[in-house]
């Protein structure tokens, strides 16, 4: 076992009927760490946290908690709770009865079970509504009286299967700082289950981000959003804009080969693992800048795209724009709005454009649009 590790997840995975939802995934979480487990619906979020909880058999694999294997015990006896989506409260139970429904399970007193809930409604705000059956609360009472009772058995690990997506937008803000600040003071472990990007960020120490069964990268919130280690986790991470470029390689400068809407860059290599060839650019909305056709020139170490506006919408702080450059619809936001159809450019400063080798192009496969004036044999040689 690794030192730091308290839940282990080794070598899982899981399918159902002849398809494979989970694929040899690892994954170690240290004790009182939060992690999020991120990823678009279909990736295998949910298999991943049940199959940790004990409700979806692994094929292969194993799960372990401080040491031991748990992969065949029962899910009552992992030390664990699970936070369902729908809460998954019994309606005909007052609030009470249902944060001490797992209390009654265990067979503890009702004196024990009393103190139990009483502490656990102080804990989460919940006093004075004891008595109250789940229909007679709001949304963001329900949420906590599910959270109530998973915490009400004093679990190791508590488990959260997008806890917050049932809850509107203003709710679901307060509701996600009330979770993070009671896990930190609780010290608890615990995984959440969630899509959305920001709410994994605003919560955890640790952002897994799923594909297809797999993690494609894990780090702090930082970590993933700055330096996102494919294009995928790029566009995962917001930055959705795309563009195919031709850069060289050369005494810690990438040359950026000169597009037909563009003039090419020097830009710092920095700390990228690059070689010359063509290339993936992935850059954020709010990352570029948008000037008037006739500005000056751009600064040493940014790339320039001409292009016209297409629409401006305001997002409350600034304007979001598409702009078409070439074959392309790129965005970008700005302090103030550009008239549609007024020419543009594109401003992108060099650090924060995330840039990823594509495989080389096969001899006599057509180039996409922005390096096609690159010889083939040119790209085949520099790669
Ligand atoms: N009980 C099941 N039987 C068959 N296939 C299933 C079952 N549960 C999930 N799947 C399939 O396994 C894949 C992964 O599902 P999972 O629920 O783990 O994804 P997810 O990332 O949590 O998605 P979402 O965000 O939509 O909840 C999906 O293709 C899903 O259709």
């Amino acid at each position: 076992m690794n030192d730091d590790a308290f839940l282990e997840v080794s070598n899982l995975s899981v399918g159902y009927g002849a398809t494979r939802v989970l694929d040899g995934l690892e994954l170690t979480i240290r004790k009182g760490e939060f992690v999020a487990l991120l990823g678009a619906s279909g990736c295998g979020k949910t298999t991943l946290l049940r199959s940790i909880a004990g409700f979806v058999a692994p094929s292969e694999g194993m799960v372990a908690v401080a040491g031991r294997d748990v992969t065949r015990l029962p899910a009552d006896r992992r030390g664990m709770a699970l936070v369902f989506q729908s809460y998954a409260l019994w309606p005909h139970m007052s609030v009470a009865k249902n944060i001490g429904y797992g209390l009654k399970l265990k067979r503890l007193s009702r004196a024990v079970i009393d103190r139990r809930v009483a502490e656990i409604e102080a804990l989460l705000g919940l006093e004075g509504l004891g008595a109250r059956k789940p229909a007679a609360l709001s949304g963001g009472q329900r949420q906590r009286v599910a959270l109530g009772r998973a915490l009400a058995i004093d679990p190791q690990i508590l488990l959260l299967d997008e806890p917050l997506s049932n809850l509107d937008a203003r709710i679901r803000l307060k509701v996600r700082h009330e979770i993070g600040a009671l896990q930190k003071r609780l010290g608890i472990t615990a995984i959440i289950v969630t899509h959305d990007r920001e709410e994994a960020m605003a919560m955890a120490d640790r952002v897994v981000i799923m594909d297809a069964g797999r993690i494609a990268q894990q780090g702090t919130p930082e970590e993933v959003y700055n330096r996102p280690a494919s294009a995928f986790v790029a566009a995962f991470m917001g930055a959705e804009n795309a563009l195919t470029l031709y850069g060289r390689i050369a005494g810690g400068t990438l040359w950026i080969t000169a597009g037909p809407h563009d003039a090419g860059a020097a830009l710092p290599l920095g700390g990228r693992k690059l070689q010359s060839g063509p290339m993936e650019a992935r850059f954020r909305a709010e990352a570029a800048e948008l000037v008037a056709i006739d500005a000056p020139a751009p600064v040493a170490g940014e790339l320039e795209f001409s292009g016209h506006i297409e629409t401006a919408s305001y997002l409350g702080g600034a304007w979001r724009h598409s702009v078409r450059v070439g074959d392309e619809s790129l965005f970008a936001d700005a302090a103030r709005s550009f008239e549609v159809g007024a020419p543009v450019r594109l401003r992108i400063p060099g650090d924060k454009l995330f840039l990823f080798n594509l495989p080389a192009p096969e001899r006599g496969l057509p180039l996409p649009p922005h390096v096609a004036h690159e010889p083939t044999e040119r790209l085949l040689q520099a790669t």
